[in-house]
């Protein structure tokens, strides 16, 4: 009802900032477009479910996500996918597992420190109800 849905516009407006920082940060350049299959034809073979930024800050917009949670989801999928598909040792590999596990961790961050636990609780009641 009208408080809940005034939650869930709250809750887009933080998640489109946190999004937003997020793909102002070079570091994570690699993570803002979903990969492209003609540059890289087997990636779609080995990543069954591919995920991005500009994915995730569209999700946003179409209100598929009811709590942080599910948003960290989608950042933990860019990570595992990016882990699964670079695993080797050589340096780029290593380079790109690196900035995922960075892009992980720095989204956890921010969230914890920005988002009230108790907001975060009310989101998962409201999508809990539903
Ligand atoms: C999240 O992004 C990735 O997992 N990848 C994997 C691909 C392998 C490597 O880096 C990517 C793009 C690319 N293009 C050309 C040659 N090699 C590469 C990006």
């Amino acid at each position: 009802e009208e408080i809940e849905e005034a939650t869930l516009r709250e809750l887009r407006i933080f998640l489109r900032e946190i999004c937003a920082k997020l793909a102002r940060n070079r570091t994570f350049y690699i993570f803002t477009k979903p990969v492209d299959e003609e540059v890289v034809p087997d990636y779609r073979d080995i990543i069954k479910e591919p995920m991005d930024l500009e994915t995730m800050m569209t999700k946003i917009d179409q209100h598929e996500y009811e709590c942080a949670q599910e948003f960290l989801c989608d950042i933990d999928l860019i990570c595992t996918n990016a882990l699964e598909y670079n695993p080797d040792r050589n340096p780029e590999d290593k380079i790109i597992r690196h900035r995922a596990c960075t892009l992980r961790d720095t989204a956890y961050a921010y969230i914890k420190a920005e988002m009230d636990t108790d907001f975060e609780d009310k989101c998962r009641e409201i999508r809990d109800r539903r």
